[in-house]
C-alpha cells in the first residue's frame, strides 16, 4: 500500500466521522436523505444538482473525495440547494435556512478542529498530482 494509500484511507476514515456526526445531529434530520420528491414535487425543477448526507457518506466509500476541500464542496451544495428552494420570508423557510447554515458552519468547525493543516496540504498535493 503506497503512502498515498495511506494518506487518502485516513482521509475517508476521518470524512466518515465528521458526516455521521452531523448526521447524528437531529436538527440536520432534513438533511440526512435525498429529498423526497413525493413530498416536493418541484424540487427538481429548481434543484439542478440534489446533495444530501447518506450520498456524501456513499461518496466517501467511492474515494470521490481526495481531500477535505472536495467534501466541503459537497456539504456547500446541500446548504446553497436548501437556500435556493426555501427562499421566502415565511417561518418554514427560515427555519431551514437557519438549519443550513448550521450544518454549515458545524462541517467547517469540525474540520478546523480535527484536521491539522499539513494533512490537508498533502491530501491536496496528491488531488493536483491526478
Ligand atoms: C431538505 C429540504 N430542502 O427543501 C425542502 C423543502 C426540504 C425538506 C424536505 C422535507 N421532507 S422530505 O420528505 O423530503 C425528507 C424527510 C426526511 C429527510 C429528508 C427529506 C422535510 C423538511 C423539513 O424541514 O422537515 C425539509
Amino acid at each position: 500500500i503506497s503512502q498515498e494509500e495511506n494518506t487518502l484511507r485516513e482521509l475517508r476514515i476521518f470524512l466518515r466521522d465528521i458526516c455521521a456526526k452531523l448526521a447524528r445531529n437531529k436538527q440536520f434530520f432534513m438533511f440526512t436523505k435525498p429529498v423526497d420528491i413525493e413530498e416536493v414535487p418541484d424540487y427538481l425543477e429548481i434543484i439542478k444538482e440534489p446533495m444530501d448526507l447518506e450520498t456524501v457518506m456513499s461518496k466517501i466509500d467511492k474515494h470521490c473525495y481526495i481531500c477535505a476541500r472536495d467534501f466541503l464542496d459537497d456539504i456547500d451544495l446541500i446548504v446553497r440547494n436548501a437556500l435556493e428552494y426555501n427562499p421566502d420570508k415565511s417561518a418554514e423557510d427560515k427555519h431551514i435556512r437557519h438549519r443550513a447554515c448550521s450544518l454549515r458552519d458545524k462541517a467547517y468547525a469540525f474540520i478546523k478542529a480535527e484536521m491539522d493543516s499539513d494533512f490537508e496540504d498533502t491530501c491536496r498535493d496528491i488531488r493536483d498530482k491526478r
